[in-house]
């Protein structure tokens, strides 16, 4: 059995709720309680009694508090635990839990409750559920509920990530500022904290670390340098990535995959054999091969074990790192041209440091007006003009598509607990309502949205 160690398993210790979430979910049910019946609009009725069900099966939700250490008076009953979705391979998810006999963690193979799917709820490599059916001896589950996510990225999908790694390399790839910058500005959108690392470190020589380093710095960050190559710089980044989760990102070559393997290396040499022979009793069940039935699925036509493969690999001393490299195109797109300037901690640094001095006009774009604070004597302005310049084109394209520059940037789904969630939207779907005047229309649509790409999915069936 996989050894889990103990500061991997206070990962899966229970966050609060940020106070954020709990507006929006207040939010979320005072819009609801204005859907009314229409009788000129019947198929609107049905879709707010589709809401409303969907919502009361949400209300299912365990109180997550309760569930860990918070309240030991009330322990889950033995045919339940609460984990970390540490894999997710096709229709089975790989599920990290405290055994409640033996110390330590085990991992448990399960498949996800069909209900989840019904409420549009997704379930991610890096989510804390609820397993319920507990076979303890064939350690198989299944998960009945996911808890709210306190981040989620989507390339790839893995929820509740703690850093992210912004890497690039001293040379082969030469770094390039505006390249760098895209990666920054798309780091800095996702309001996950992030580590700046050059890689190579070992292709050049020290002042050319000096020189970019004092160049990083005058941008607002302080880099660290390795070489997955020569080993050096690599606990200083082990250290910034204990207990945490963490996903690498960066451009092309740079050594992300290396960088993923060195780090995984030492943890995969002690377990490798003994993962392999629990994996074996698993394969070789007649459960694990109903899982693997029907190639491809009839309604996505897409084949059933190609979609979504992550997992997280856990670190040795504590912590998990996503196995597949993020983001290695940066769309930009939860970036706007009013946010843009916050994504650049040279503009930061300006609007704090000239408190209460403020730029002549509330939205300004700093784009060098008389009374802006903002002035054009930084290296990386060039990049933010050219960066504002995209954005601008893309959100008047979107304005001019869809009416509405929102709509296509982000989209809203419901989440854990009735909470709307907003996530970047990857694919325009052409046969989406417009219309988006009244809350209630939006949240229907919403939900119409997430049972549209349900088809897209295989989930497994309460099966068990
Ligand atoms: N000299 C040197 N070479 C390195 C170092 N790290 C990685 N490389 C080499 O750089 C090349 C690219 O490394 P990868 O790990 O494939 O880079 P990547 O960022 O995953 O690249 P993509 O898969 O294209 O995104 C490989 O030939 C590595 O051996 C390093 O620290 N020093
Ligand atoms: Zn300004």
């Amino acid at each position: 059995m996989p050894i889990i160690s103990p500061i991997s398993l206070s990962l899966l210790r229970h966050r609060p709720l940020p106070p954020a979430t709990l507006l929006l979910r207040r939010f979320v049910s005072s819009a609801l309680d204005e859907l009314n019946p229409n009788p000129n609009r019947p198929h609107i009725d049905k879709n707010v009694q589709k809401v409303k069900e969907s919502l009361k099966a949400l209300s299912l939700s365990p109180s997550v508090p309760r569930l860990f250490e918070s309240d030991p008076s009330r322990p889950l009953d033995p045919s339940h635990a609460v984990g970390l979705v540490s894999v997710a391979q096709a229709n089975f998810m790989r599920v990290v839990v405290e055994n409640p006999v033996e110390s330590g963690g085990t991992e448990l193979l399960c498949v996800v409750r069909a209900v989840l799917k019904k409420i549009g709820r997704w379930v991610y490599v890096g989510d804390r559920v609820l397993v319920g059916s507990v076979d303890w001896k064939d350690r198989r589950g299944m998960i009945e509920n996911v808890f709210e996510r306190g981040s989620v990225v989507l390339d790839p999908p893995v929820a509740n990530v703690d850093r992210l790694v912004v890497l690039f390399s001293m040379d082969w790839p030469k770094p390039e500022g505006f390249t760098m910058t895209r990666f920054l500005v798309e780091a800095e959108s996702t309001g996950i904290p992030f580590s700046l690392v050059m890689n190579k470190s070992d292709l050049v020589d020290e002042q050319a670390l000096t020189s970019w380093k004092t160049r990083l710095q005058s941008w607002g960050y302080d880099p660290l340098f390795c070489s997955v190559e020569s080993k050096k710089g690599l606990s200083a980044l082990e250290t910034i990535m204990t207990d945490q989760t963490t996903v690498i990102m960066g451009p092309s070559g740079v050594g992300k995959s290396s960088l993923i393997n060195v780090l995984r290396s030492s943890q995969r040499d002690s377990n490798e054999e003994e993962w392999e022979k629990w994996l074996e009793t698993i394969y070789g069940t007649k459960w694990f091969h109903d899982q693997r039935v029907g190639e491809v699925s009839k309604r996505s036509g897409r084949g059933k074990h190609t979609t979504g493969n992550v997992s997280l690999l856990p670190l040795v001393g504590g912590g998990y790192l996503a196995d597949t490299p993020g983001f290695n195109q940066p769309s930009l797109l939860k970036v706007t041209r009013k946010s843009l300037a916050q994504t650049f901690p040279e503009i930061r640094q300006m609007l704090t440091t000239c408190q209460p001095e403020k730029c002549l006009f509330n939205n300004c774009l700093h784009l060098g007006e008389r009374g802006c604070i903002v002035k054009g004597d930084w290296e990386r302005y060039p990049y933010y003009l050219q960066l504002l310049d995209e954005i601008k084109i893309r959100e008047e394209f979107q304005l001019r598509t869809l009416g509405t520059k929102r709509e296509s940037t982000v989209r809203y789904k419901m989440g854990e607990m009735g909470v709307k969630q907003a996530e970047p939207r990857l694919d325009l779907k052409k046969h989406r309502r417009q219309s988006r005047k009244r809350v209630n229309q939006s949240l229907l649509d919403d939900m119409d949205y997430n049972l549209d790409e349900l088809s897209d999915l295989d989930y497994e069936e309460d099966s068990f």
